[in-house]
């Protein structure tokens, strides 16, 4: 069978990455370099084993210059520079790896955490950054050695400690603009855990920064521990290491100014590539960023077989939203409430249209019913039932739980909802695995992909699984898009303007294949959209929101043929779909007031010809006007044919 790419490394991206990298001769050099480094280290003290206990050399042969016995000269106590300096390597190289580790265990998830969770979270890390980073480092690490004397291990992890919060800064800057992005959000919605999602789709990220950054701070440990060591204060004596070499040189400077600079060159040259190291997978890492752009028994899991017979709840709603009030915090701190008593049903098998202009609340009525409100966000009250279960007061495990399973979601760019580093058959893959649990096979998690793929209409699922989500158009993305959705076996899907960016023939593609999943799945779209036509194509009925409230609700039929709001008529009236060539078409005039801005009363009355002082007197409720029909103004009856 065909690979489906379901199995990549952790980083699809990282061989890719290693080969850019390897194509840069500075960052050959530079890894040759260490590579030399770590096998002199590692080599060294077993070859030459007596030069760190040797306390004196031949002392008739002491400070020699170069010569073919000794290759860099001997020190001031007649021992081989040479010598000294290659098993000297291991203890410098270990201080800096010491050091380097224990930044990156405090500063990487620390960093992650602060980034991807940002509020209480964020600022507790942060403050304590700023607390270590006003610490005097020299001062701390000096008072931890006069307790640990000559203790490599001790001098390293504190000085690891001290500036792991430059790293931990580093990892939050990285992350903050990740997790706002649509395919972090998209793989919650699919259920995927935050564990998961940090560690598979933040981390790989991030981890160009993080090298960078681990390759300066490398730069730094070797700078600090040769440092102490020229103090005398990481390594006893006879032991050698290059900071300790470097001091013994610089007491004999004047007499003899060659001693230091065998150390001073090995320090120096280490330091170097450290900072060019770091140049190069800053680059590698940019090059690539400016290239084109489960837990429901195994049983259950083949694909096309039928999900659960939704008909025990009969003709209940799925999902029911009363009262519904959102609100979004300002940057002074207040908050503005952005959807106002939103009410509406989805029966399972339904499709539901939610029409208005932009900014009318539709999005924020989706991703309250999701939990996903962007920061700042909040609901302010109202019930959103899901199958019975309130979702406003869920908390974020309970919400996990009916994300992806419970409610799939497709945006309107699907592009972005993919993370680029990796294959989009292994992205559908992870969801399904996190969906039907890791009991499945391999195998089984491939062949479900695939039939996912084939589900959505796409030609030749295996080819297009292996693809990287740049190298898909616009509808194939939309559908790969669908076919994660669909990987939870969603009883609901939210589709948030899901053909606004294709173009006319792949939008009525997209809209077939939704009516197809319907009627197979049966299972329930709410559909989000500003176009009558996608809404009298596909869906039941119409819930139509103006300025963060519903104002009316009906069958398609009866809303398309006499809307009783005004706002729904104006809509009707502008829609392009139908209308005579060379006819101006109408327009609603004004603008949707900003939240912070809606008029008393009614919210519409300051753009509506029936207006009257009456619509000011006080806010308008939803009025129920039989039918399963309702409506948000005093004067419907003026609209009735
Ligand atoms: N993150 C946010 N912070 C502050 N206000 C926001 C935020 N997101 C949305 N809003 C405000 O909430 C209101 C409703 O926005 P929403 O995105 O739900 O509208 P919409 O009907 O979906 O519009 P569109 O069709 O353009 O997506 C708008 O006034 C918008 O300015």
């Amino acid at each position: 069978m065909t690979d489906v790419a379901v199995n990549p490394p952790p980083a699809a991206e990282s061989p890719r990455f290693v080969k850019r990298l390897l194509r840069r001769r500075l960052a050959l050099a530079c890894l040759a370099y260490l590579a030399i480094v770590v096998l002199v280290a590692i080599v060294a003290p077993i070859l030459l084993p007596d030069a760190a206990g040797q306390q004196a050399g031949d002392l008739a042969l002491v400070r020699q210059g170069p010569s073919a016995e000794h290759l860099l000269g001997t020190d001031t106590l007649g021992r081989d520079v040479l010598t000294r300096l290659l098993v000297g390597t291991q203890v410098t190289i270990l201080g800096v790896v010491e050091g380097l580790l224990v930044t990156a265990l405090l500063g990487v998830p620390l960093g992650l955490l602060a980034g991807y969770f940002g509020g209480r979270v964020d600022r507790a890390v942060m403050w304590g950054a700023d607390i270590f980073l006003s610490i005097p480092a020299i001062v701390v690490v000096l008072m931890v050695l006069s307790v640990f004397r000559q203790s490599m291990l001790a001098g390293m992890i504190t000085f690891g400690v001290l500036v792991s919060p430059a790293l931990m800064r580093v990892v939050r800057s990285a992350v903050l603009p990740i997790r706002n992005e649509l395919y972090i959000s998209a793989a919650r919605v699919a259920g995927l855990s935050r564990t998961y999602i940090l560690t598979r789709h933040v981390l790989p990220r991030v981890a160009g920064p993080i090298v960078v950054q681990l390759s300066l701070l490398g730069a730094l440990a070797l700078l600090v521990q040769t440092g102490l060591a020229f103090l005398g204060l990481l390594v006893e004596a006879p032991a050698p290491s290059w900071g300790g070499m470097v001091a013994d040189g610089a007491k004999v400077i004047v007499l003899d100014p060659w001693l230091i600079w065998p150390p001073g060159i090995a320090i120096a040259a280490s330091i170097l590539v450290f900072g060019l190291l770091g140049d190069s997978v800053r680059d590698a890492m940019t090059e690539a960023w400016a290239s084109p752009v489960a837990r429901r028994r195994v049983s259950n899991s083949k694909a096309g077989e039928s999900r659960e017979d939704p008909e025990r709840t009969g003709s209940e709603a799925l999902l029911s939203i009363r009262g519904l009030a959102v609100s979004f915090r300002r940057p002074g701190g207040s908050a503005v409430q952005v959807v106002r008593d939103a009410e509406l049903d989805i029966k399972h098998g339904e499709v539901l249209g939610v029409v208005g202009e932009s900014g009318c609340g539709k999005s924020a009525t989706a991703m309250a019913v999701l939990g996903l409100l962007p920061s700042g966000g909040a609901i302010d009250g109202g019930s959103i039932l899901f199958e019975g279960r309130d979702l406003a007061s869920l908390n974020e495990n309970e919400l996990h739980d009916i994300r992806g399973r419970g409610i799939g979601l497709v945006s309107q760019e699907p592009m972005v909802a993919f993370d680029p580093t990796y294959r989009v058959g292994w992205q559908i893959g992870e969801v399904v695995r996190c969906h039907h649990g890791s009991r499945m096979s391999r195998q089984a998690v491939k062949d479900y992909v695939l039939e996912l793929l084939r589900q959505v209409n796409l030609p030749d699922p295996a080819s297009v699984a292996r693809r990287y989500p740049h190298e898909l158009s616009g509808g194939m993305a939309q559908r790969v898009a669908i076919a994660r959705a669909l990987a939870g076996e969603p009883k609901l899907l939210i589709a948030d303007e899901p053909t606004t960016a294709l173009d006319v023939t792949v939008q009525a593609e997209i809209l077939d294949l939704l009516r197809t999943l319907r009627a197979e799945r049966r299972m329930a779209i709410l559909l989000i959209t500003h176009d009558w036509g996608v809404v009298a194509d596909i869906c039941d009925r119409a819930v139509v929101l103006y300025a963060g409230e519903v104002v009316e609700q009906a069958a398609l039929g009866p809303i398309v043929a006499e809307p009783l709001h005004p706002y729904t008529r104006a809509l009707l009236a502008t829609n392009p779909q139908g209308r005579h060539t060379g006819r101006f078409l109408p327009t609603i005039p004004g603008t949707v007031p900003r939240p912070d801005e809606w008029p008393q009363g009614c919210h519409f009355r300051t753009r509506c010809d029936l207006s009257t002082p009456q619509c000011a007197a006080q806010p308008v409720e939803l009025e129920e006007i039989g039918d399963e029909r309702k409506t948000r103004c005093i004067h419907h009856h003026v609209l009735r044919k």
